[in-house]
């Protein structure tokens, strides 16, 4: 816990360029924030302080440059990471395949089984015609990396903040765990 009795998180934006990776994390940090142009990033880091569910979170959001399956996994997107979001959009399938690579990448660089992430499908305002993964694919990968899963649209700030809420919910269950209700009895009512 941080001195101002905040909990840090430390979170990751990871998945192929062009996906929508900045115009997510900037719609969460400072919305209304939308760009048409396209400017591949390097890296950047953000900072959002935020209540939820009664915790406030120091959040440190770290906006990867988009990733290929050649792409070499940089040590500080594993150490002292809390949570991740894996971005593919609707209308590509190869970001889509990209995220069970960087999935794996994660787990095999952190040396763990299971870590706290959403899948993210992105651009979901994009017009039927356009979809190249469906909901259910989605969905379907999530579940098999046990993962959350949520469609968005940073264009429409569309489930933008649910996606890093589903996020911190993850990160929740996985961290800071709320004390179990106690359980009233039968000889205790209502304790
Ligand atoms: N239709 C639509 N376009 C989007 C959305 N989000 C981003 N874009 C567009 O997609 C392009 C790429 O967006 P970025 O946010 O830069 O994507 P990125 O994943 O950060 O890209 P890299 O920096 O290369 O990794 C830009 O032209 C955005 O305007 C969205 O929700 N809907």
């Amino acid at each position: 816990m941080s001195s101002s009795g905040s909990l840090k998180r430390k979170v990751v934006v990871m998945g192929s360029p062009n996906v929508g990776k900045t115009s997510l994390t900037q719609q969460w940090i400072a919305p209304p924030t939308y760009n048409e142009s396209y400017f591949p990033t390097i890296e950047a880091t953000s900072h959002k302080i935020i209540n939820f569910e009664g915790v406030e979170y120091d959040c440190e959001v770290i906006d990867s440059a988009g990733q290929d399956e050649y792409t070499l996994f940089p040590s500080k997107y594993a150490v002292g990471v809390h949570g991740y979001l894996l971005v593919y959009s609707i209308n590509s399938r190869q970001s889509f395949e990209m995220i069970q690579t960087v999935h794996d990448k994660i787990l095999d660089f952190a040396g763990v089984e299971k870590v706290p992430c959403v899948v993210v499908g992105q651009k979901v305002d994009l017009s039927g015609s356009e979809r190249r993964v469906t909901f259910a694919e989605g969905e379907a990968l999530a579940k098999k990396l046990h993962a959350s899963f949520i469609e968005s649209s940073a264009k429409d700030n569309k489930n933008v903040g649910k996606a890093f809420e589903v996020l911190l919910r993850e990160m929740q269950k996985e961290y800071n765990p709320a004390p179990e209700k106690k359980k009233s009895s039968w000889w205790g009512w209502g304790k």
